[in-house]
């Protein structure tokens, strides 16, 4: 085992609780460093995620002292078998002390396995940078070598990337391909010119690239210095007809403080924009991501996280995996309920859901109009309505009982006396009085919040 592996692991010890190491310290493997990023194996998607919520800042801070290259981390999921037979070809040759610098030499750019094209859900939103990235990596791009990745956060732009950098290295191994985030690039560059190594730095991105992945250039705002050497080795490398992907969440003109010269390079480029993804399309990924994961879900808890998650998708991964884990430790599947409850935790703000929003699903669901509702009719269809109405508004929203009562054309003492006689109704045992008011919840739950 990597002796300095060993020494950040007893450092981390000590700051957990013997359960904690166990589980999932003791689990993880050292795979790799590329570019001062240290690539760590997990067992699965939970880990990564435990390990990165839980850990990561600790675990930095601590593997940066025992391995002065290491700037970030990163994980790959590696399965147990995978793990045992390393280990049994290592106990067949003798036990080999492989040092970091070896692992260094030995590995690629470390590529996400997970990013790539395959498992990329392609619709209107994405599918010309889709389109534009495969046929870069597929070299069947002719008049433009060079992509630029541009969304907000959370769309593709980094899964992209990697699909192009696997694909690129699958195809060729031997292809020099440099995989970096802008502020790495900066580190890298500051790093070289403190050590004196500042052509080898130039060496790596001009002379020994052939293809440059550039993430996050907005990260270079105001960095004037790292901008022109970006500048220069931009130029270099379309000068010799090599490939340049870079990722972005604004257009380089509006970037602020990107050099006029900068800007134009950029702009150069093809732009290849990604869109928010549309409901048919979040639809697509969710299952994707449910069948990756080998999670049953329901097609209602399919529809439902579609509904309530319009933008950024790491936001459908981490109810994903919220799921599965609430329904792997209490042992029971994955239903509406459990979606509903893991993912109003999930999501940092609870929906906003008003008096207002209740009184039209109230009326679509029980057909009836909105005057009807608020009207003084006895009519038990509409009396029910109302009631439920009233009780949803106390379970959804922080309004007053006067408050409610207004907004029903009531009396707060009629609202208190609905709330109070619908909760004792629903607490009795398979009543249809429930199953409607459920019914009605999610029914609200999923048309009015879309994030
Ligand atoms: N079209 C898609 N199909 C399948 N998964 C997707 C798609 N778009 C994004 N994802 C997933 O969403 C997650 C976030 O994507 P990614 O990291 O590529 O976002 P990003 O645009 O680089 O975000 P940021 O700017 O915050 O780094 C990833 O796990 C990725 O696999």
């Amino acid at each position: 085992m990597v002796q300095e592996w060993q020494e950040i692991k007893k450092k981390i010890q000590k700051t957990l609780s013997k359960g904690q190491y166990d589980l999932w310290v003791s689990t993880i493997d050292p795979l790799s460093i590329e570019g001062g990023c240290l690539v760590l194996g997990c067992r699965n998607r939970f880990h990564i995620e435990w390990v990165r919520e839980k850990l990561e800042r600790k675990l930095l801070e601590i593997a940066e002292k025992q391995l002065p290259q290491v700037r970030r981390l990163e994980y790959q999921i590696v399965r147990e078998n995978q793990l045992e037979l390393e280990k049994i070809e290592e106990e067949k040759d003798g036990p080999k002390q492989i040092s970091f610098h070896d692992l260094i030499k030995r590995s690629g750019p470390a590529f996400n396995p997970r990013f790539t094209f395959d498992q990329f859900v392609v619709g209107n939103c994405n599918h010309f940078a889709y389109a534009a990235s495969m046929a870069m990596a597929t070299s069947r791009q002719q008049y433009h070598q060079s992509l630029y990745l541009l969304a907000d956060t959370g769309l593709g732009k980094s899964h992209l990337s990697h699909a192009v950098g696997n694909l690129f290295l699958q195809q060729k191994p031997d292809l020099r391909v440099q995989y970096v985030t802008a502020e790495q690039f900066a580190n890298e560059m500051i790093f070289s010119l403190k050590h004196g190594s500042i052509e080898a730095f130039k060496n790596k991105f001009r002379k020994g690239c052939d293809v440059l992945l550039l993430e996050k250039v907005e990260f270079l705002s105001g960095k004037e210095k790292v901008q022109s050497e970006l500048v220069y080795t931009l130029d270099e490398l379309m000068d010799r007809g090599k490939k340049v992907l870079c990722t972005g969440n604004a257009y380089p003109k509006d970037i602020p403080k990107l050099s006029i010269e900068l800007q134009s390079r950029l702009s150069g480029i093809l732009m290849t924009p990604i869109e928010h993804p549309d409901f048919r399309t979040r639809i697509e990924i969710i299952k994707r991501k449910a069948k990756t994961e080998n999670v049953r879900l329901p097609m209602e808890v399919v529809e439902f996280l579609a509904e309530r998650i319009s933008g950024d998708i790491r936001q459908i991964e981490s109810c994903l995996v919220g799921m599965m884990a609430k329904s792997n430790i209490l042992g029971i599947p994955i239903s509406m309920q459990l979606a509903q409850e893991v993912t109003q935790t999930m999501l940092n703000h609870l929906p906003k859901i008003t008096v207002e929003h209740i009184q039209k699903i109230i009326c679509a669901s029980f057909q009836i109009s909105m005057e009807e509702l608020k009207s003084s009719i006895r009519k038990k269809e509409i009396a029910m309505a109302r009631k439920i109405g009233m009780y949803l508004s106390r379970q959804y929203t922080t309004e007053s009982l006067v408050a409610i009562g207004k907004s029903f054309n009531r009396s707060h003492s009629s609202v208190l006396y609905a709330v109070n006689g619908l909760s004792k109704q629903i607490e009795e045992k398979n009543n249809k009085m429930k199953r409607q008011v459920e019914y009605i919840s999610r029914r609200l739950e999923t048309s009015c919040l879309t994030v």
